[in-house]
């Protein structure tokens, strides 16, 4: 297989990971406003272990810690974003 298809079967891959990453965030944008709705804190320690304790027995040793890397962005992403809707959410409310 030449470089270029390589490339082009990793273009591929990106936009499938592309399209996840936005269903993943639309999915953390509802509980964000759960949360903000219940009071409950940002971070879920508890889930996130069990995200990372899924990941481990899924993923092939070779490669493993690259994917808790990724995982460890994504989450950290996830809840960048959290913090933001719910700053806008209560911030919102306080001016009601
Ligand atoms: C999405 C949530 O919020 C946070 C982000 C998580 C994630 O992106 O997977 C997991 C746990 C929480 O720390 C959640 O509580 O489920």
């Amino acid at each position: 297989m030449s470089l270029e298809t390589k490339r082009e079967k990793i273009d591929t891959i990106d936009a499938q990971l592309i399209e996840l990453m936005v269903a993943r965030l639309s999915v953390a944008k509802e509980i964000a406003q759960e949360k903000a709705r219940t009071h409950q804190p940002l971070t879920n320690k508890p889930r996130e272990q069990e995200i990372f304790d899924k990941l481990d027995q899924q993923v092939a040793s070779e490669v493993r810690p690259y994917v808790h890397t990724l995982f460890e962005d994504l989450i950290l992403v996830s809840k960048q974003y959290q913090a933001h809707l719910i700053k806008e959410i209560q911030d919102q409310a306080e001016q009601n």
